[in-house]
């Protein structure tokens, strides 16, 4: 029930303010792009596109900010502020924030060079979030292979997407947390990155240092990503269960030669993605600040 025309008539210019907003964004600070789409999936995989992530905590609201996957890691946060601030100025009470994060994260993709989509539209935002349901449904970086599938699966999305999905690893940073039990322990790691990730990540302390999830073009959204697997350079142990003997090897060798194929599937699957249940019709609302419920 989504529509690619849906601000057409009552926003023409919403789209083409999200872009230059998030250009200027990614020319200020080059990781936003990364941060920017992160956001969108941390929104979609917890009830829905529907803006969800980004209600702030209250007293009396808990909002999802602050569940593992989110705290200390989510960003981003205050360019979508300037974005809803911008577009509640020519048209109020009309674009929502959900939608704001889909098209933020497409045209945070086509600044860094990736491929692009038509974004569907409509989304509203929601009234509610889920501490619970952000620490349970966004996949964790200690994940096998089988709880990747299974966590996409239990959102609609195929294996072929979670494996397209992942090259968003393509661009943005990691934090030493999330990837020391890797550099320090497992095998299926190349030893040249397992050393350089160490000087920036050490044994016990230095938790939230970052690197980035592809050293070799951080800023690019290519399939570099995919490269990297085939010679053990995975940051995060669920990024290597991509190419590790198991059943996603053909599809990241395939990625990893064939940046159009990557590029297609990418697209498509954020299409996917960006449709898990949104709010339509009258339920819901337009938010007027991104970060509370009118
Ligand atoms: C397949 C399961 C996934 C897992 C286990 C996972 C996990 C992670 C982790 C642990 C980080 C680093 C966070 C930090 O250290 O603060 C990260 C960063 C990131 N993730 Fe994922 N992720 C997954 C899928 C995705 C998907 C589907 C997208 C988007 C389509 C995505 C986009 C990103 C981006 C762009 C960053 C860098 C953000 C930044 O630099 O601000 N990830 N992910």
């Amino acid at each position: 029930q989504l529509s690619a025309n849906f601000y057409d008539k009552s926003c023409p210019n919403a789209l083409p303010t999200i872009r230059i907003a998030v250009r200027s964004a990614i020319a200020r600070e080059n990781r936003m792009g990364a941060s920017l789409l992160r956001l969108h999936f941390h929104d979609c995989f917890v009830n829905g596109c529907d803006g969800s992530v980004l209600l702030d905590d209250t007293p009396t609201f808990t909002g999802e900010k602050t569940a593992a996957p989110n705290n200390n890691s989510l960003r981003g946060f205050d360019v979508i502020d300037n974005i809803k601030a911008h577009i509640e100025g020519i048209c109020p009470q009309v674009v929502s924030c959900a939608d704001i994060l889909a098209v933020a994260a497409r045209e945070s993709v086509v600044a860094l060079g990736g491929p692009t989509w038509v974004v569907q539209l409509g989304r509203r935002d929601s009234t509610t979030a889920s501490l619970d349901t952000a620490n349970n449904d966004i996949p964790a970086p200690t994940f096998d292979l089988g709880d990747l599938t299974k966590s996409f699966s239990n959102k609609g999305l195929s294996a072929t997407d979670m494996i397209a999905l992942s090259g968003a690893h393509t661009i943005g940073q990691a934090r030493c947390v999330n990837f020391r039990n890797r550099i320090y322990s497992e095998t299926n790691i190349d030893t040249s990155l397992a050393t350089s990730l160490k000087s920036n990540c050490p044994n016990t302390t230095g938790d939230n240092n970052i690197s980035p999830l592809d050293a070799s073009t951080p800023y690019a959204f290519d399939n570099f990503y995919y490269k990297n697997l085939l010679n053990k350079k995975g940051v995060l142990h669920s990024d290597q269960q991509l190419f590790n003997g198991g059943s996603a090897d053909s599809q990241t060798t395939t990625y990893s030669s064939n940046m159009a194929t990557f590029f297609t599937d990418f697209s498509a699957a954020m299409v996917k993605m960006g449709n898990i249940n949104p709010i339509t019709g009258s339920s819901g609302q337009i938010r007027k600040n991104c970060r509370k419920v009118n």
